[in-house]
């Protein structure tokens, strides 16, 4: 009802201004754009499940996540993938780990700052009744 709507519309508000700061962050630059198939032919044989802050930013404008749990699975997949991906010890292959990490630090503690556990609660809520 009225309520429901009301919560997910505030949910989709907070994940926007998270999302934002992410995307405009100079660090995670390379996490802001799908990898490209043509360029990067084997990515999608080593990673399963591609994901990147602008697909995320579509995610929130066709309210495909219900809570920030969903939205953080997405993003927690980027800093993974990246990881995977770029083992080697090599400078290129560091600094995008490094950036990787950066990338996970700084969504957990945002959501860690500035969710309300209780509205979290209240967009689960919503999701089972679903
Ligand atoms: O993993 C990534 C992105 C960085 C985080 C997502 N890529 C895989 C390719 C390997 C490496 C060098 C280029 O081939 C460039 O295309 C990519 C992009 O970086």
């Amino acid at each position: 009802e009225q309520q429901e709507e009301d919560t997910l519309r505030e949910l989709r508000l907070f994940l926007r201004s998270v999302n934002d700061r992410l995307m405009q962050d100079r660090r995670f630059k390379a996490f802001t754009k799908p990898v490209d198939k043509e360029q990067v032919p084997d990515y999608h044989s080593v990673v399963k499940q591609p994901m990147d802050l602008s697909t995320a930013l579509s995610k929130i404008d066709q309210q495909k996540y219900t809570t920030v749990r969903e939205y953080l699975h997405d993003i927690d997949l980027i800093w993974k993938n990246a990881l995977e991906y770029n083992p080697e010890d090599d400078p290129y292959d560091r600094q995008i780990r490094h950036r990787a990490c950066a990338l996970k630090d700084t969504v957990h503690a945002i959501i860690k700052y500035e969710l309300e556990k209780d509205f979290e609660r209240t967009c689960e809520q919503i999701k089972e009744a679903r």
